[in-house]
């Protein structure tokens, strides 16, 4: 009876999951920007006709987009008939979820035996709530959990606080996942936040920076968006948001904040996986981030992660002009993509998110810039595109790994460079 009721969650779940068999994810190497603009045209149509793991940016950058099976005829064609070369980076999405879903299947059969996390696997919105309940009772003497505010489906949003006195002490925030389908990146902060209370008393520049500084890190920015990647849609990247008369779901969380907000680079048509929302901060999941660095008013450095492309960055996103202390962001950034080398070999490309990347207007990084948070950067982690956003569980380990060293990079520069 049990297996009966455990099957036919299991086939509920997989039932309630929308499907992509046959979806293949494309590579396009664009040779000019006519042939950029010819793939933006594809952008936020409805019914959606390519989904962009990896937008238009540039000629010299790839650019990686999912087609839904029933659109790969018209696209190949599209694609041919104005002389776009491309290669087929996954063939066939299904199989990769097929995969993932099996060994998170597995993973929670072992853990439920052994009733230990399994840091090398994914797990759901419920698992990772319960997972930061335990990690606070276990090491209370030094972490807390904050809740800053409720998502719009009324979730609430967590952010764990490693503190070892002082009050308002200088701090680091740190924020993973505020793009749902970036799974890795809630995996590495979950890794980064053991690794922080392993390494205090241990790692010099740790245990010197958690005793001049606090460190805030919000696993779960967006778990409206994160949920229904397990419930619904694996490729999920906004949050959940609806309004009267907006006949999409869904704001881009990282388009929502006021520097450049609307600018080139997001999107106004709701359908739009860059849409940018009706107004700077009218999403709840970004709103209760400004409230909380506002009120804090003591935050010095502030590290978003995103996925996939392997690349740090630092503002603007919004602008090609350089940043006042650009020259200092971009040593920082070199000697943290070394470290992070080090580590397992990775190779990270740096620099400003509007020459390394593409113009994006609206994101966390260039509001905290100019809030006074002079170092900022966001992470694009593994991989360059071989799995992109499915990036499979036996990497999560060795990303955390790489990704903490950089991390503890900008950590000790802080410190080191009060302000
Ligand atoms: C800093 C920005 C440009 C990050 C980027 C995005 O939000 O589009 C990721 C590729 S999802
Ligand atoms: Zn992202």
């Amino acid at each position: 009876r049990r297996t009966l009721l455990v099957c036919s969650f299991i086939l509920a779940a997989a039932l309630g999951q929308m499907n992509f068999t046959g979806d293949q994810v494309l590579r396009i190497l664009a040779k000019n920007e006519k042939q950029l603009s010819l793939l933006r045209d594809l952008e936020g149509l409805k019914p959606q006709k390519v989904d962009f793991w990896r937008g238009p940016a540039r000629p010299s950058l790839p650019v990686d987009m999912r087609v839904p099976f029933s659109e790969l005829k018209d696209i190949k064609a599209y694609l041919e008939s104005h002389g776009l070369a491309y290669n087929i980076m996954i063939k066939d999405i299904q199989v990769l979820l097929d995969e993932e879903r099996e060994a998170m299947a597995k993973s929670r059969r072992l853990e439920r035996s052994t009733s230990s996390f399994s840091y090398s696997s994914y797990h759901t919105l419920e698992e990772i709530y319960t997972w930061i309940d335990n990690f606070v009772t276990e090491h209370s003497d030094i972490v807390s959990k904050l809740q800053i505010g409720h998502s719009f489906e009324n979730r609430s949003i967590l952010v764990l606080k490693f503190s070892t006195g002082g009050s308002r002490r200088p701090a680091i925030w740190i924020d993973s996942g505020i793009h749902s389908r970036e799974w890795i990146t809630h995996a590495t902060g979950i890794w980064i936040a053991r690794k922080i209370v392993s390494e205090y008393g241990k790692d010099r520049i740790v245990t010197d920076v958690l005793n001049a500084m606090d460190v805030f890190l919000e696993i779960v920015s967006n778990p409206d968006g994160f949920a229904y990647t397990h419930s619904m849609n694996r490729l999920w990247r906004k949050n959940k948001s609806s309004r009267p008369g907006t006949f999409c779901i869904g704001v881009d969380l990282n388009r929502n904040w006021k520097s450049g907000f609307g600018g080139n680079g997001s999107n106004n048509n709701p359908c739009s996986e860059t849409y940018h929302g009706p107004s700077p901060q009218s999403e709840p999941e970004v709103a209760a981030v400004v409230d909380f660095i506002m009120s804090h008013g003591n935050v010095k450095a502030l590290i978003s992660i995103h996925s996939y492309s392997q690349m740090l960055m630092y503002p603007y996103g919004h602008s090609l002009e350089p940043v006042s202390n650009q020259e200092e962001l971009y040593h920082l950034a070199k000697d943290a993509v070394q470290a992070l080398y080090e580590v397992h070999g990775i190779e990270y490309i740096y620099g400003s998110i509007s020459t390394t990347l593409y113009v994006a207007s609206g994101i966390t990084v260039d509001w905290a810039y100019d809030s006074g948070i002079k170092y900022s950067f966001s992470f694009e982690l593994r991989d360059t595109g071989r799995y992109g956003f499915l990036l499979p569980a036996v990497q999560i380990i060795p990303t955390a790994q790489e990704t903490w060293m950089a991390v503890r990079t900008i950590m000790e520069h802080t410190l080191h460079h009060p302000y």
